[in-house]
């Protein structure tokens, strides 16, 4: 069901929590919703399943107006970050519970239900839990169950607020993974809340930034890294080296015969990767040297920093694959030259 969101507003008293927000969500995207704590990502969550009313504006779910519907008629399904499991109802009621509240006519039979179930469990790939209570599952086990529960109804719409967000870093992991595939499965619209862009770069289809109450971007993982619209999001995803210009960097930059593009602004925004490292022909007389560098799987993270600098400077990252590392046989402290392959610009 796609999802439609025109003139957006909240304030909480005095606080503008949504500030004008406009939309479109296809039929079948798995689009996150991305940014800083505060920025109203939960708000938004909130009025488009219909727990919250906006001050202003509409929301459409399939080309219908729903602003005004309560939740119950909006056919969506939630996952939130703390388990909402019935602590006393086995997995397998647990799952079964909204399919057995449903109005008499619309209500499946016994067997039907304990078709479905079992039908979700496998899909989650947990139906050899289907007999234990919420408090015999591990907290990875609980949010897939959860997932199951919010799947049985059927639901066109489905929102998860930061699902994984209690969970420790491997199974977050794993299931930001097994989300994705279980979305290419079931192809359902879904929203996912999240603060963590790896997050949002690793299962969504569509990340939507918001700071402040307003959207910065929309666009895919890739539009969003490698295009970003301004400065906020530029440095919201992923690391970024910010260069002044117009400040403390142009001096050294020159004097270190490092040119960044053709100027299109002001300040320049460079990605890791986009900064090449060689050996100096002259290492005695280097302005940058190798502060540290750490492993990222496949690739190396090195710390570099100006020459001289006091212990404030700012560290320049950059980012080669390991092979490249190993061939280029650097020490801490060695002085390196540094070639800026792209920048984003800015004013
Ligand atoms: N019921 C409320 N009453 C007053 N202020 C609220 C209420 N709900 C949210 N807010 C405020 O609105 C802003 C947006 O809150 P929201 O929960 O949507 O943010 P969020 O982006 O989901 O943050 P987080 O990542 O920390 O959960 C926050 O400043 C919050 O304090």
């Amino acid at each position: 069901m796609s999802i439609t969101l025109n003139n957006i507003n909240k304030n909480f008293g005095g606080f503008t929590a949504l500030d004008n927000i406009n939309l479109e969500i296809p039929e079948g995207e798995l689009v996150a919703l991305l940014g800083p704590s505060g920025c109203g990502k939960t708000t938004l969550l909130r009025i488009i399943a219909g727990l919250e009313q906006a001050d202003q504006g509409e929301v459409f779910l399939k080309g219908d107006n729903v602003t005004d519907q309560p939740v119950k008629n909006r056919q969506i399904g939630f996952v939130f970050q703390h388990y909402a499991l019935f602590r006393h109802m086995t997995v397998f009621d647990n799952i079964a519970f909204g399919l057995r509240v449903k109005p008499r006519k619309e209500r499946p039979s016994e067997v039907e239900i304990k078709d479905k179930v079992h039908k979700l469990l496998n899909l989650v790939q947990l139906d050899w839990l289907a007999d234990r209570f919420p408090d015999q599952l591990s907290g990875g086990q609980r949010q897939r169950i959860a997932l199951a529960r919010a799947l049985a109804v059927e639901p066109s719409v489905l929102l998860l607020d930061e699902p994984f967000g209690a969970l420790d870093a491997s199974v977050r992991k794993d299931l930001r993974l097994w989300l994705r595939h279980l979305h290419h499965e079931l192809n359902v619209t879904s929203i996912f809340v999240t603060h963590d862009q790896e997050e949002a770069m690793e299962v969504a289809s569509q990340i939507v930034v918001l700071n402040h109450g307003k959207i910065e971007q929309k666009g895919t993982p890739s539009e969003i890294y490698d295009h970003p619209n301004n400065d906020f999001v530029s440095r919201f995803i992923g690391h970024t080296n910010v260069f002044h210009l117009e400040k403390d960097d142009s001096a050294w930059l020159q004097s270190a015969g490092i040119i960044i593009d053709e100027p299109k602004g002001v300040i320049a925004h460079v990605r890791p990767h986009n900064i090449q490292i060689e050996k100096p022909i002259d290492s005695a007389n280097t302005p940058v040297y190798l502060k540290d560098w750490q492993h990222l799987g496949g690739t190396i993270r090195l710390e570099l920093s100006k020459d001289g600098a006091n212990g404030n400077a700012a560290t320049i990252y950059a980012e080669m694959p390991n092979e490249q590392f190993r061939a280029l046989d650097l020490h801490k402290g060695d002085g390196v030259a540094l070639r800026i392959k792209h920048a984003h610009w800015f004013n």
